[in-house]
């Protein structure tokens, strides 16, 4: 299947409770089954909730073109990793996508560079797209960024470049300072970057499209034009209304731009 032209994409992290995450993606199912964009695949829509949702969740997406994943999987095949949720398991749920390496996790959990190029691996060993979180801590010039996030993205690739995997990735850049601001990283900046990681070498066989996130919302991927392959949406995708409005606006900007 082709590539969607414009992903956006909305992780929930732990913001919704279950009856509030399956009444958000009945709406979102509903905006899937009205738009054509969607239906068409121009524009590809995912949706990352919290582990126990995931079943009801795909339930819901069932007969729609929406996809679906977790915001984390673990590094290890299976086996004695209390708490954990292995790829092999999302894939068994219907998970096309597994987010990895979001700076809370990193904050939170001190997710290091090994455990990130491991659960890269493993999420492509199981037909899972890795929605690979990279960003800077604070804001400085765009070629430090790129530099950076080009560091990041070939070490986060190491394991799955030595393991002959292949497959298509998401890379969410997100500049740390940007996420749950009130506003995300000024334009020119954030079109400098994507610009820049665009052209980043990537294994053999590996494919990558970059996603902008970080206190995105309603008219940013206007003003990003073709600058980048998506935006990666949290809080500001909450209300449907506001995300029925962003994809009006991104398949306004396909009919511009592609
Ligand atoms: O996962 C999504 C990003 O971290 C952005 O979240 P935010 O838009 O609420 O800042």
């Amino acid at each position: 299947m082709a590539q969607p032209k414009v992903w956006l994409g909305v992780s929930l992290k732990m913001y919704f409770g279950y009856q509030q995450t399956l009444t958000w993606c009945r709406d979102v199912a509903a905006l899937a089954q009205r738009h054509p964009a969607i239906q068409q695949g121009d524009i590809g829509l995912f949706v990352l909730p919290a582990f126990p949702a995931i079943p009801a969740v795909a339930e819901i997406f069932a007969d729609t073109p929406v996809r679906f994943g977790a915001q984390d999987v673990c590094q290890a095949a299976n086996g004695a990793w209390t708490g954990e949720v292995s790829a092999s398991m999302l894939q068994e749920l219907r998970c096309s996508l597994a987010e990895i390496g979001h700076a809370e996790r990193r904050r939170h959990f001190h997710e290091d560079k090994n455990q990130i190029a491991a659960k890269v691996a493993m999420s492509l060993r199981h037909g899972l797209a890795p929605v690979l979180c990279i960003g800077e801590e604070q804001q400085g010039h765009p070629e430090q960024a790129i530099a950076l996030c080009a560091q990041q993205l070939a070490e986060a690739l190491a394991e799955a470049e030595h393991q002959g995997l292949q497959g298509s990735l998401l890379f969410a850049y997100e500049p740390q300072w940007a996420i749950g601001a009130p506003q995300p990283a000024p334009d020119s900046y954030i079109r400098a970057v994507c610009d820049g990681l665009r052209q980043l070498p990537t294994p053999q066989g590996i494919t990558l499209q970059v996603i902008y996130g970080g206190s995105a919302g309603p008219g940013l991927i206007q003003r990003l034009g073709g600058s980048v392959d998506g935006l990666f949406l949290g809080r500001f995708a909450h209300d449907p209304q506001a995300l029925a409005q962003i994809v009006d606006e991104a398949s306004v900007l396909l009919k511009e731009i592609r």
